[in-house]
């Protein structure tokens, strides 16, 4: 904390609690914040990266994970690199070609790219320094399908450590430790055992097969699809207890009777697993969510703190994973210190107060049950990644919280899939009927939520208009910051919620803010950029009570700034003219293939939240041709959108396009377009 004036870290400090000790910008100077100056980015996806500020120089990241080094006061650049991730990619990922940060150590900025690769560049020139693929093919990995990155890499002891997503498709997750100076492999965790329980010659060796490997039906559907348990974000190191605190991930697929027969615990899904930097060794490991089944990931962020228990200070580490419960554990030993919920749950009945373990209600296991399962929080969880702050002035942690329930039933005839996703769950969505969706939507709803951490309560909640809103920053200003996936950028009073400021930024806002100060002058900075998987896949859920579209680029904050955004503007979206018609049972199939495999992207039931083409209104539409070299043959592979010729039969590819005219036609009728 030598540099109040930098952000150099991805959580500011290593204990990542996003407090900025800046307060030239405070609850009486606030009347003047303005826009600074601001910077276009050249992707229109979503935008999560925190910028990171060093000695006057910014480090922001961007979709596609391409990196900008930009002068802090001003936003001139200094250089840009494009890792050039082939666009077919996109199709490996869940939720988005986004990027959460880079990571600056002694000179150099480390990024992890899409397709895998983590890069060194040299801070001052952007040159690259080395680059090395994470995710070796190799048999050690069980089944290679999906690996993507989108988290920042931490730094410890000199060591990059670096994750990966994938476990909505198939994978198993893994963690690796490269040194920092030349990019060699030091070690590798695997957070899933291997389907034989042989040994990987990793780090995780020892633990996988005295602790892990019988936590899992030795024939469950794990031994191909990988098991999951990827650490997709959360990675924290912290030099007091000299651990790294690894956020482990769902299960791959989510259906536990398919993945382990319905048997076993699953470790380490859903898990904190605590590690060292030097080694990769394992030291503690606590699970929160035995058993997932909901995408219960406990790979959102993490924060160390020093807070008084019973009394008495201790080093903690806080997080508010998907599953609703605000966890407080001992950072030295991973001992259970409570676990409250922080929003409405339904599917445990309480926590064991001595171990920690969830009491799960008998109707949430779906997959043992066979029964629809309306689940609350849903597989968005109560708070997903977008960063929680702490302020040491109130002692209350921001989380963005949010309510978002979903059904899940079994798919009764479930088979791993090459392309497109394998949860083992029935796909179908929400019903076009607008009666439904308006008694669903008032269930979804979006809080910035003060918790306080040692009475384990709410301090206040502010209320959002919708979910899936920003990261959160603190500052000594006595300031809470936090754009919303409205396009609102606010500022509140940390005590009392009550809002401050309110700029209007044209597109959702996913990822945190920053502060940080050049010649005293201090700045609040943010990316803009509607994105991530909500208005991805959401469908009718994410339009609700929000038409924002992405516009993506850099806002820069600062006191008496005059800057100013150039005119809104919002795609007007019509019934493509000589759309054709549709067989109705043509459409109908081509309802349950769009499912499969188009709605991750494009949205439930082809309503698209505002990031990706809603293929409603697609030019697309009228000509079979035109629409099969398209979806079938990858004409608009190079913008992410990969053709399906492999998976799916002409006639099939056909039946989507008379599903999508179907919901034109429905929809149009219903006085939907134009919006
Ligand atoms: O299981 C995984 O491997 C994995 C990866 C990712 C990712 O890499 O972004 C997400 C998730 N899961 C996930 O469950 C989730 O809710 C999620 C939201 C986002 C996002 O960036 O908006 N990513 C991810
Ligand atoms: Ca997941």
């Amino acid at each position: 904390d030598d540099n109040p004036s930098d952000w150099p870290q991805h959580g500011r400090t290593a204990f990542e609690q996003r407090f900025s000790p800046l307060d030239q910008i405070n609850t009486r100077t606030i009347g003047r914040l303005g826009l600074a100056w601001h910077q276009d980015f050249d992707t229109s996806r979503g935008q999560e990266g925190t910028p990171l500020i060093v000695d006057g120089v910014m480090y922001v990241t961007t979709s596609w994970s391409k990196v900008e080094a930009l002068d802090a006061a001003t936003g001139r650049v200094l250089w840009r690199h494009d890792p050039a991730v082939p666009g077919g990619v996109a199709v490996r990922g869940c939720c988005d070609t986004v990027n959460r940060g880079a990571a600056y150590w002694d000179g150099r900025v480390y990024v992890g790219t899409f397709d895998g690769r983590l890069i060194a560049l040299d801070a001052k020139s952007g040159r690259l320094d080395w680059s090395v693929n994470t995710i070796p093919h190799d048999a050690t990995l069980g089944d290679i399908r999906s690996y993507t990155i989108d988290a920042a890499p931490r730094i410890a002891k000199d060591v990059v450590i670096i994750g990966n997503g994938g476990a909505e498709f198939g994978a198993r997750g893994f963690v690796s430790g490269f040194d920092a100076r030349t990019g060699r492999l030091k070690w590798r965790f695997f957070t899933v055992p291997a389907p034989g329980n042989q040994p990987d010659h990793a780090a995780s060796d020892n633990v996988l097969s005295s602790v892990a490997y019988k936590t899992w039906s030795p024939t469950g559907g794990w031994t191909h699809s990988g098991g999951g348990g990827t650490v997709w974000d959360s990675i924290v190191y912290d030099p007091v207890t000299g651990l790294v605190y690894l956020g482990v991930g769902n299960g791959a697929p989510w259906n536990y009777k398919f993945r382990s027969n319905g048997e076993g615990d699953n470790l380490f899904l859903a898990s904190i697993v605590a590690i060292r930097p030097e080694t990769g060794e394992y030291v503690w490991h606590f699970q929160e969510t035995p058993k997932d089944q909901w995408d219960f990931t406990a790979s959102q962020p993490m924060m160390v703190l020093d807070l008084p228990v019973q009394g008495r200070m201790r080093h903690v580490l806080v997080q508010a994973p998907k599953n609703g419960f605000f966890y407080t554990l001992d950072a030295r030993t991973g001992a259970f210190i409570s676990a409250i919920p922080y929003t409405f749950l339904n599917w445990a009945k309480g926590i064991d107060p001595k171990t920690g373990r969830p009491d799960i209600v008998p109707d949430a296991l779906w997959s043992l049950t066979g029964r629809t399962w309306f689940g609350i929080p849903g597989s968005l969880g109560g708070h997903n990644w977008a960063p929680m702050a702490y302020s040491p002035q109130t002692g209350y942690v921001y989380i963005p919280a949010q309510q978002l329930p979903e059904p899940f039933k079994a798919d009764d005839h479930m088979r791993l899939h090459d392309m497109g996703v394998n949860l083992g769950i029935d796909m179908s969505g929400l019903p076009a009927d607008p009666k439904v969706l308006a008694a669903v939507g008032k269930t979804v709803q979006g809080w910035l939520l003060a918790w306080d951490p040692v009475a384990g309560k709410a301090a206040f909640r502010v209320q959002h208009d919708t979910p899936w809103n920003g990261g959160v920053l603190a500052t000594a200003g006595g300031l809470v910051f936090q754009g919303l996936a409205t396009g609102g950028f606010e500022a509140y009073d940390a005590r009392t919620g009550a809002r401050l400021y309110h700029f209007d930024a044209h597109s959702g806002i996913v990822a945190p803010p920053v502060a940080y100060a050049v010649h005293n002058r201090q700045y609040v900075a943010v990316e803009v950029g509607w994105g991530g998987i909500f208005p991805l896949m959401g469908g009718a859920l994410a339009r609700m009570r929000n038409d924002s579209v992405n516009h993506s680029r850099l806002l820069v904050f600062a006191l008496d700034g005059k800057d100013r955004l150039p005119a809104d503007s919002r795609p007007v979206q019509t019934l493509a003219d000589g759309v054709g018609s549709f067989e109705p049972e043509r459409a109908r199939r081509g309802y349950v293939s769009y499912q499969h495999f188009c709605m991750a992207c494009h949205g439930d039931n082809a309503i698209a939240g505002g990031v990706l083409p809603d293929l409603r209104w697609s030019g697309a539409l009228g000509s079979p041709d035109g629409f099969y070299s398209i979806a079938g043959m990858g004409a608009l592979k190079n913008f992410g959108m990969v053709g399906f010729s492999s998976v799916l039969k002409p006639q099939e590819i056909e039946d989507i396009r008379q599903f999508l005219i179907s919901r034109a036609r429905h929809d149009a009728a219903l006085g939907e377009d134009k919006k």
